[in-house]
């Protein structure tokens, strides 16, 4: 494995993006996606960053790079069209000790992007470590479809009961059990089916009273709803 996987929390943070082509607006899009506070430095922009500009969901610079766009930034992603301009961005970078990644330069990266199959809290990263984006992308549509709106909804509802298990005590072996037994007891098949009866009838098996559906998560329609409606 070349490259080490981790999850970045970017909520709230200023994450820089030179260049706003087709590349940096897909990067763009999923960095908003994760709550951060993106602004795109390009004299020229996608239409959908122009749209996001536009909203006050991004800033957005219509101007060449300067070194001082860095400044206060957590990340940055170097996707222009220049790549003399692209190598010195990642220069730049390096001397500050950002987290950077250059859309055409990979050596120059200390971080590159997954594919992304998403559910909700479910997030499936493919990597093939740079060797062919076009296979990650291949296997990211080949999983989605087997990834519905029940594996959102199943998760929130598994992070509910974690909650409420973990402000009673610090248990991991007891609770591992108790998750082992929802998981392996059908509580996803009996979601996707919409089975509100039937889910609780195990939840109750398993952690006893005070756990149905409705008290920890609200109705399982309700839940369907606010996920599809995403
Ligand atoms: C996963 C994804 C995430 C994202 O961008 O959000 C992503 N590239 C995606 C698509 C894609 N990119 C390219 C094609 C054309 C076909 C092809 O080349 O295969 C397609 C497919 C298409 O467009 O259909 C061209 C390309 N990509 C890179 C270079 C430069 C180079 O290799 O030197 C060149 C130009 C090469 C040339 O000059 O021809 C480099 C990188 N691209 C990466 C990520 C990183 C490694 C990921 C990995 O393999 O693990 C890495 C190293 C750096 C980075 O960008 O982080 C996204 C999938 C989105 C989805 O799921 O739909
Ligand atoms: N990593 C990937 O997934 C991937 C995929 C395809 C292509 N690429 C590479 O990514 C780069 C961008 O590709 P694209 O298709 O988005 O190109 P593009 O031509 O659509 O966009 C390039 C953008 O860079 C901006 N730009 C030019 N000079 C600039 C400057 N001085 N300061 C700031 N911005 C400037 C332009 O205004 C334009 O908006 C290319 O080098 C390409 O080879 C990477």
């Amino acid at each position: 494995m070349r490259y080490y996987p981790v999850m970045l929390d970017v909520t709230d943070k200023k994450c820089v993006v030179i260049g706003g082509g087709a590349v940096g607006a897909r990067k763009v899009k999923t960095l908003l996606e994760c709550g951060a506070r993106v602004t795109v430095i390009s004299p020229q922009a996608h239409d959908s960053l122009v749209d996001l500009a536009a909203q006050g969901e991004i800033i957005l610079h219509a101007r060449g790079y300067k070194s001082a766009d860095l400044d206060g930034a957590f990340l940055l992603i170097g996707a222009t069209d220049d790549a003399d301009l692209n190598e010195k961005i990642s220069r730049d970078a390096h001397q500050n000790n950002l987290l950077c990644n250059i859309a055409d330069r990979p050596g120059d990266c200390n971080f590159i992007l997954p594919s992304i199959v998403n559910q909700k809290d479910l997030v499936i990263a493919i990597s093939t470590c740079g060797q062919s984006p076009a296979f990650a992308k291949k296997i990211r549509q080949d999983l989605q479809c087997m990834f519905g709106a029940e594996y959102g909804v199943f998760l929130e509802l598994m992070g509910a009961v974690r909650k409420k298990l973990l402000a009673q005590s610090h248990a991991p072996e007891e609770h591992k059990g108790l998750f082992n037994r929802l998981i392996g007891n059908g509580l996803l098949d009996l979601l996707a089916a919409r089975d509100e009866g039937g889910a609780d009838a195990l939840l109750e098996q398993v952690l006893g009273a005070g756990y149905s559906i409705r008290e920890l998560v609200g109705g399982l329609n309700d839940r369907f709803e606010c996920t599809e409606a995403e």
